[in-house]
């Protein structure tokens, strides 16, 4: 990558990075209310970072406080769509000038690769922001059929204050696939990231208000779940919540809701996402590279990692020779070296949920060996179809393997999860891939490749990976929209009034 600087280049931002680490509240950075902070760590090293606010419910009644006097007053929601866009895209193009410091921010909070959050991360946030910005203005209100008495129009108006719950995994893209929607339809927002990842979302906060975004739009309070997730899934003044996370917590979200105001929740969650390669899948090293990456890009630690392989036996043994060569090549390292592929897993504490897994299969391919710190090797193992290695989300870099003996069997094995976030299937066979498309149950099936689609498409799940909505695409601004009916009656004043 010609972009990419030195290991030594990182390390020396590294060491002279500002690091934001209180709340960020109606346009400027303040303390906890109770004056507390938590540390935050750099799981690639063990060492603290930084002491961030750890913020309760009394900053999140604050924060939400001061986005819905924003969100009242109109200085952002009522500002004509051409002028948002202005400011989303000056706001995407600070993030550009600062694409650098942000993505060496993001590596050193979650250990992701300074390779992914340069060539990823950080372009993805960007092109997200720019595409929301881009259809603000092209998305129309509607009128329903007409009749001779009457008119109908069904009118979008933003649904208010927004509460953003954020993961770990990929802190920055979440961050944007989340405001970008959610600041384009003219809502304001409390953001709360993930506790072992506050500083990137704070920073772009910053931002956003060098943007020209007012005070009070856009707000983030940094704290746990319970002291700060919690409240804000509660709050009767919040009036949706957009949640990425873990199947267990989105569950809450719906709970909070319920107990609440009934706001609406949007949930993206887990997935143990299968990739089919039949016995005609063709070029077996171009399908191993694709399930190669979908299994250990990112560590693993990714809501649509292929997660299972379902491999017909006729390709089984050539098919995992290539897949062996190819993770080979996945180096291991410190997060900041530009050539490390495989960085370190985001805390000591979900290192070790993942390699409690490590032993799980009946044959251990490649992997398994960890070393110090956070880090787990590309892990290849076969698996029993109702072990926990091929039921539970791992999250980790490990791929199950499975071997069965054609499309039919192959599908059944695939739909059997309480998961359905996305799939893949190979072969070069267009039938059997649009028959096989259509009924695995996932959000998203990719046919001969690994992906998640692009901002274009929607993202979400089936089954328990989702509820309430989509990330991406237009259908993501229908998550921060209400659609009102506005009924006018054509009738003349003198005729009779018709109920
Ligand atoms: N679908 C996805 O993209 C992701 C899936 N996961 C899955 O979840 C597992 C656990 O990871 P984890 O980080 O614990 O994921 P969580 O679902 O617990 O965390 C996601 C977000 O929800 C918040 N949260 C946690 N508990 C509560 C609560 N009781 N009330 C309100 N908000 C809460 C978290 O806060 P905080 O962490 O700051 O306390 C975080 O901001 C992973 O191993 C993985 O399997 C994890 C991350 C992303
Ligand atoms: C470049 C696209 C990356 C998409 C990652 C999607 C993951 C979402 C999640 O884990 O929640």
């Amino acid at each position: 990558m010609e972009n990419l600087l030195t290991h030594e280049e990182y390390k020396s931002i590294a060491r002279g990075l500002l690091l934001p680490t209180t709340a960020f509240v109606d346009g400027v950075y303040r303390p906890a209310a109770s004056g507390a902070t938590f540390e935050t760590i750099n799981p690639a090293t063990g060492e603290v970072l930084a002491e961030i606010a750890a913020c309760g419910a009394e900053d999140v009644d604050f924060a939400v406080g001061k986005a819905r006097e924003a969100f009242e007053d109109g200085r952002w929601s009522k500002r004509a769509p051409p002028e948002r866009k202005d400011v989303l895209i000056r706001l995407a193009k600070l993030i550009n000038r600062n694409a650098r410091e942000l993505a060496v921010l993001e590596s050193l909070e979650s250990g992701k690769t300074i390779l992914d959050c340069e060539t990823v991360d950080l372009p993805e946030t960007i092109h997200c922001l720019k595409w929301h910005a881009e259809a603000i203005d092209k998305i129309y209100d509607q009128v329903s059929p007409p009749s001779d008495n009457h008119i109908a129009m069904i009118v979008r108006e933003p649904v208010g204050v927004v509460g953003l719950v954020l993961p770990w995994n990929f802190p920055l893209l979440m961050l944007a696939w989340k405001i970008g929607p959610a600041l384009a339809a003219g809502c304001s927002v409390v953001v709360k990231p993930a506790e072992e990842t506050s500083m990137t979302a704070l920073r772009v906060a910053e931002l956003a208000v060098e943007a020209g975004l007012p005070k009070g739009v856009f707000n983030v309070v940094p704290g746990t779940g319970p002291e700060v997730g919690e409240p804000l899934g509660r709050h009767m003044d919040v009036d949706m919540v957009s949640f990425t996370g873990s199947t267990e917590t989105g569950r809450r979200f719906l709970r909070y809701a319920a107990d609440s105001n009934i706001k609406e929740v949007v949930l993206e969650m887990g997935g143990k996402n299968p990739c089919i390669v039949l016995e005609d899948a063709g070029n077996l090293d171009r399908v191993a590279a694709h399930v190669v990456n979908g299994a250990f890009w990112n560590m693993g630690e990714n809501c649509s990692a292929t997660s299972r392989l379902i491999v017909h036996a006729d390709v089984k043994d050539a098919l995992l020779a290539r897949i062996l060569a190819h993770a080979r090549e996945w180096s291991v390292g410190d997060p900041l070296d530009p050539g490390t592929r495989v960085g370190a897993l985001v805390s000591r504490a979900h290192f070790e949920k993942v390699a409690a897994y490590l032993d799980a299969g009946t044959r251990t391919h490649l992997g398994g060996a960890t070393e110090g710190g956070a880090w787990v090797h590309p892990t290849i193992m076969d698996v029993e179809p109702l072990s926990a290695a091929a039921r539970e989300e791992i999250f980790g870099p490990v791929l199950a393997v499975q071997t069965v003996q054609g499309l039919d069997e192959a599908i059944a094995l695939a739909n059997e999860t309480e998961y359905g976030l996305a799939a893949s299937i190979f072969t070069t066979d267009i039938k059997r891939a649009l028959r096989g498309a259509r009924a695995l149950r996932a959000g998203t099936v990719t046919v001969n490749s690994f992906g998640e689609g692009d901002i274009s498409t929607p993202f979400g799940g089936y089954k328990t990976s989702g509820f309430g909505g989509r990330d991406n695409g237009l259908h993501a601004h229908d998550q921060y929209t209400q659609f009102k009916t506005i009924w006018v009656d054509l009738a003349d004043d003198d005729d009779e009034a018709v109920g």
